[in-house]
């Protein structure tokens, strides 16, 4: 049998070669069998038990009870690269990936310098990326009141191959990525209509009698996390959703923007913001919207004084709120998760004062997404076909990525095999490949669910704790 071209690409550098496991996850439910890979995608699924016999004389992994999955296909995370790799990395960041079984990350054009709201600044992005991506990375461009009135500033972003835009309705925090309103939105809506692409929305509206003194007066205790959590209210999500209401109805057939999708970020209020995207659905707007793993996993009351790692906006709630988050995923109303891994450098957290409004908010998770949706999943029953429709299916489609996301003759091979029941201490002795291991929320929590190996594109990047020595990534441009 034929090596790959590359094999430093690979820990099992085959052309072709089978994958036998008695947990498929395959779009139309999980079965026992094999998956045929040859020249990196997928060239045939068969169902059956014992198949050892049917692949013999090729190259084969029998992976025996462990599950395999369509590879992770997270939306919303940050790299930071170029620019702000002491926070995060292509290099660091995509290794994270491939260990904790996804195989495409799509990057928010914030927090590297620059942002990525040009055609040059994309360019930047992708020449930065050579040759250290461990998996498939796509680009978001950035919607920002700049470009947001110049139609051939945008067309020529999309041109050269953002999937999709993202625009902030608050101030980001990062001074070359300004807040848009709802006009410049409806804006974007109507250049992404003939691509086909999503605009999505960090939905939060801060409100106008809102001022930073006042927010600032009165404030006592900034190593509460209460302190913090009053600050940013559900009400600003809601009033962000409510001022996109009519940007939304755009996207309806017949609308000004049809053809184009919006796509709310990070909803953590399960409660008025939930129910709006919930009318605007039945509305016949093309809409979705995603949650966190943090948001599914930790409340309010988990959150100890000073421990800034929690700090994100919009802010985790309550312990109510988490609940009806997991109902809303499971009947449907949240199409599907994100990490929204949002590094920094750890003396941005501020773990002296602990001080939680002046400490840096982001969430940094990436590796372990799986195992969490996972573990907290398992108290509300769900199933490894909800998770890889969370996970996979919904992103996919959602970034356009029409070979990727499930496991069916013709798709790219990628896969994460896992162990879903096996239990692990996510302790400073597990490899954790982000820059800064010590600033990630989990650190301390027990997990179930430990990835053993990861394929992208037929390369099993990586096994049993190693990686490729190859980083064969590649960058994703729309067309
Ligand atoms: N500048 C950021 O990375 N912001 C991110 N920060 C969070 N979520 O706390 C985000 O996605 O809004
Ligand atoms: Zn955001
Ligand atoms: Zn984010």
């Amino acid at each position: 049998m034929m090596q790959r071209s590359n094999s430093e690409c690979s820990l099992f550098p085959h052309e072709q070669f089978w994958i036998l496991s008695k947990r498929i996850v395959t779009p139309d439910g999980v079965i026992s069998g094999a998956v045929e890979v040859r020249g990196g995608n997928i060239a045939s699924v068969i169902e059956g038990d014992d198949l050892q016999s049917s692949v013999i004389g090729g190259h084969f992994l029998d992976y025996g009870d462990a599950v395999v999955m369509p590879g992770l296909v997270d939306v919303h995370a940050h790299l930071d690269e170029p620019g702000k790799t002491e926070w995060e990395g292509f290099s660091t960041g995509t290794r994270a990936a491939a260990a904790g079984g996804l195989t495409t990350l799509i990057d928010m054009p914030l927090n590297s310098v620059p942002s990525t709201v040009s055609v040059e600044t994309l360019r930047l992005k992708v020449e930065a990326s050579k040759e250290k991506l461990h998996v498939d990375v796509g680009f978001w461009g950035g919607l920002v009141p700049e470009n947001a009135f110049n139609e051939s500033a945008l067309d020529s972003l999309m041109e050269a191959g953002a999937l999709g835009l993202k625009a902030f309705m608050c101030p980001s925090g990062i001074n070359d990525f300004p807040m848009s309103n709802s006009t410049h939105i409806k804006e974007g809506l109507v250049a992404l209509a003939k691509y086909n692409r999503p605009l999505l929305v960090h939905a939060e509206l801060v409100p106008d009698s809102h001022s930073s003194t006042q927010l600032n007066d009165g404030i006592s205790d900034v190593r509460s996390y209460a302190t913090y959590l009053k600050t940013r209210p559900a009400s600003w999500e809601e009033a962000a959703i409510r001022d996109l209401q009519s940007a939304m109805q755009e996207t309806r057939v017949g609308g000004h923007a049809e053809g184009a999708h919006l796509h709310i970020v990070h909803l953590s209020d399960a409660r008025a913001s939930l129910e709006l995207i919930k009318d605007a659905k039945s509305s016949g707007a093309s809409l979705s919207v995603e949650t966190c793993p943090h948001y599914l996993a930790f409340s309010s009351d988990d959150i100890k004084d000073g421990d800034t790692r929690f700090k994100c906006a919009p802010p985790i709630r309550d312990e109510d709120n988490r609940q009806n988050l997991w109902n809303a995923l499971l009947e449907g109303h949240i199409d599907l998760v994100s990490s929204d891994h949002s590094p920094s450098a750890p003396e941005l957290k501020l773990f002296g004062e602990g001080d939680f409004m002046r400490a840096w908010g982001g969430i940094s998770s990436l590796q372990f997404v799986l195992p969490v949706t996972w573990s907290y999943g398992l108290k509300h029953g769900i199933t490894l076909t909800q998770l890889s429709k969370w996970w996979s299916e919904r992103p996919a489609k959602l970034a356009g990525q029409d070979q990727k996301g499930a496991i069916k003759t013709g798709n790219h091979a990628d896969f994460v095999v896992w162990e879903p029941e096996m239990e692990f201490e996510l302790d400073e002795s597990h490899n954790i490949y982000h820059r800064h291991p010590n600033i990630s929320a989990y650190i301390g929590t027990r997990l179930s669910g430990k990835v053993l190996s990861t394929f992208v594109r037929g390369n099993l990047v990586f096994s049993d704790g190693e990686h490729a020595p190859k980083a064969c990534g590649v960058p994703i441009l729309a067309k």
